[in-house]
């Protein structure tokens, strides 16, 4: 039996809007003694653009870890189109969700890191269609036809046979995005993706996530350091200090009208580095 909180949190419609995709409900997450994420209420709505902004160590990388199952929060519930990530229904009961339940979830959702996380072994292609294969079900024939069609939009059609090694980083970064596409995510996470590439290769990486953004259909959560970009591609806003949103918005009011002093500093900080 799940705890009542946990219960009530389920049962609790998320805030602010009718059919969430993503509904985070008073989400808290420790590591030994120190609170990362605090009570957070976080929604979005499906084929939304979220951008978060914070300073390093404001828990934004936990917050989107949580929502790939990497980490299981400490208390609170995460819902993905009103189904619980953590628990299922069994015989009308609540209970902790087993490996198979969490696969499923997962498969909604796709992550594109700071390291690229291909195998090195394997050609681009192959990189590509391992999970369709072996998580999805989907045939190699319909794996390939997709993971072709993606690696094109992201400019590598020609690189199909080439092994990780032999890219550049903006390349291999471009090549884990085709990856996670290949899926047909409901939900695309991204960690920081430019920030482990070399300057010159970072405007190759956003181009292609900008692209993917215009498309529409897809949501983003995107945690990045990079405020023009955000401010592009973003519908929202969500700032983050100390565990928490403290402020959220359309990018005019966050980056034209802060409100509170501590996004105030943090854009002050960010515009003279
Ligand atoms: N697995 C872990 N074990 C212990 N502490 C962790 C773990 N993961 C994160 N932390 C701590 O949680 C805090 C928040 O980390 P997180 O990476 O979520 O912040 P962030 O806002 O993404 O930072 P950055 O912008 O530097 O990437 C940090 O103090 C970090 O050291």
């Amino acid at each position: 039996m799940l705890a009542v909180k946990t219960q009530e949190l389920i049962e609790k419609k998320a805030v602010d809007t009718v059919n969430p995709l993503v509904a985070y409900k008073q989400v808290s997450k420790s590591f030994g003694d120190i609170k990362v994420i605090r009570e957070l209420d976080f929604i979005v709505s499906p084929g939304e653009k979220v951008a978060i902004i914070g300073p390093s160590g404001s828990g934004k990388t936990t917050l989107i870890r949580l929502l790939m199952t990497l980490e299981e929060p400490t208390s609170g519930v995460i819902e993905i189109n009103g189904e619980p990530l953590w628990h299922k229904e069994v015989k009308g009961k609540l209970v902790k969700a087993d490996e198979k339940h969490l696969h499923k979830m997962r498969g909604q959702i796709g992550m594109v890191f700071q390291q690229f996380n291909l195998f090195p072994h394997m050609t681009v292609l192959r990189n590509c269609t391992e999970a369709p294969v072996n998580v999805l079900g989907m045939s190699r024939k319909e794996a390939e036809e997709r993971a072709k069609a993606m690696l094109t939009k992201v400019g590598l059609g020609n690189k199909l046979d080439n092994y990780p090694a032999q890219l550049s980083g903006g390349q291999q970064q471009r090549v884990a995005i085709a990856r996670a596409l290949v899926m047909r995510p409901k939900v695309m996470l991204f960690d920081e993706p430019t920030s482990a590439l070399d300057p010159e290769l970072v405007g190759e990486v956003l181009d292609v996530i900008r692209e993917i953004a215009e498309e529409g259909d897809m949501a983003m959560i995107l945690v990045t350091h990079e405020m023009e970009f955000a401010k592009d591609v973003a519908d929202r806003i969500v700032f983050t200090d100390g565990g928490k949103i403290v402020e959220q918005g359309p990018p005019t009011e966050i980056f034209e009208k802060p409100k509170s002093d501590r996004l105030q500093s943090f854009l002050k900080r960010m515009k003279s580095k």
